[in-house]
């Protein structure tokens, strides 16, 4: 069964700071959202906030997985992750000096994982056979592209039905970007995944995303419902979109 997240009216910051205001989002079952926004309007918080890392102060975040509603806020992140949210995160957090394989085994490190290690990795290598090749390298030896496989190989081994990528495209040549954005994709469809994923690249990210919203100052200034709709809003045209 797929799963969804919805997000309404939350506000949250750090100590008095406040950074988002009544951020209302939804991801339907299996559908992949794009939040757009540049650097330092909020998605890390938004995203962070979803994971249980920063309290928010008013607002609900309920993710409903297999028919079963779940109120995110108030949980820890341990327990976010055993109900099935996943996240890359952004720069990837990988550990450069162990293994690929250590690398993976990081990402299962709770109880429920542990319990599934050997299937989940084998799912794992089955969706990036290059990882399973290389299970021995150092993930610092490798390309920026394979370390983001890694970071999203390692995200799958808590077999997520949500997967939350926060801007992949970072760090990466353009050709490695449009290819992690590729397998983002595929992995949606191969494991029937629900996707949000924080961007600032347009072009990249509404390749594959089913609508998207843009998060200005810390509120959501725009919502498309469609790649079409997104492309035609003058916040999109001058901000993204150079025109
Ligand atoms: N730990 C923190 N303590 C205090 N303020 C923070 C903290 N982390 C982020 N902020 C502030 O919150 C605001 C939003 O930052 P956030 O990281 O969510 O933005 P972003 O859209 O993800 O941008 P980026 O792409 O740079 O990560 C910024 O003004 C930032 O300075």
């Amino acid at each position: 069964m797929a799963s969804s997240i919805r997000i309404d009216n939350v506000s949250a910051g750090y100590g008095s700071v406040r950074v988002l205001h009544n951020v209302s989002l939804n991801v339907a079952p299996r559908e992949t959202v794009t939040l757009l926004g540049t650097n330092g309007n909020g998605k890390s918080t938004l995203i962070k906030t979803i994971m249980g890392v920063v309290r928010p102060t008013s607002g609900r975040i309920v993710a409903t997985i297999d028919g079963k509603d779940h109120d995110l806020i108030g949980k820890e992140t341990e327990e976010i992750i055993d109900l099935g949210v996943a996240l890359v995160p952004e720069g990837r957090r990988l550990f450069p000096r162990l293994t690929v394989e250590e690398n993976l085994l990081l990402g299962a490190y709770r109880p429920t994982a542990r319990a599934r290690l050997k299937d989940n990795m084998a799912y794992c290598y089955e969706a990036f056979p290059r990882l399973a090749e290389r299970r021995a390298q150092l993930a610092g030896t490798m390309s920026g592209g394979e370390q983001q496989m890694l970071a999203l190989g390692r995200a799958l081994m808590s077999a997520p039905s949500i997967l939350i990528v926060d801007e992949p495209s970072v760090g990466l040549a353009p050709l490695f970007v449009s290819r992690t954005i590729d397998m983002i994709a595929q992995l949606k469809e191969r494991y029937h995944l629900t996707v949000l994923m924080a961007e600032q690249n347009f072009i990249q990210a509404m390749r594959i995303a089913d609508k998207g919203y843009v998060i200005v100052h810390g509120e959501i200034a725009f919502r498309g419902e469609s790649p079409e709709e997104m492309q035609q809003s003058d916040l999109i045209r001058q901000h993204y979109l150079g025109m």
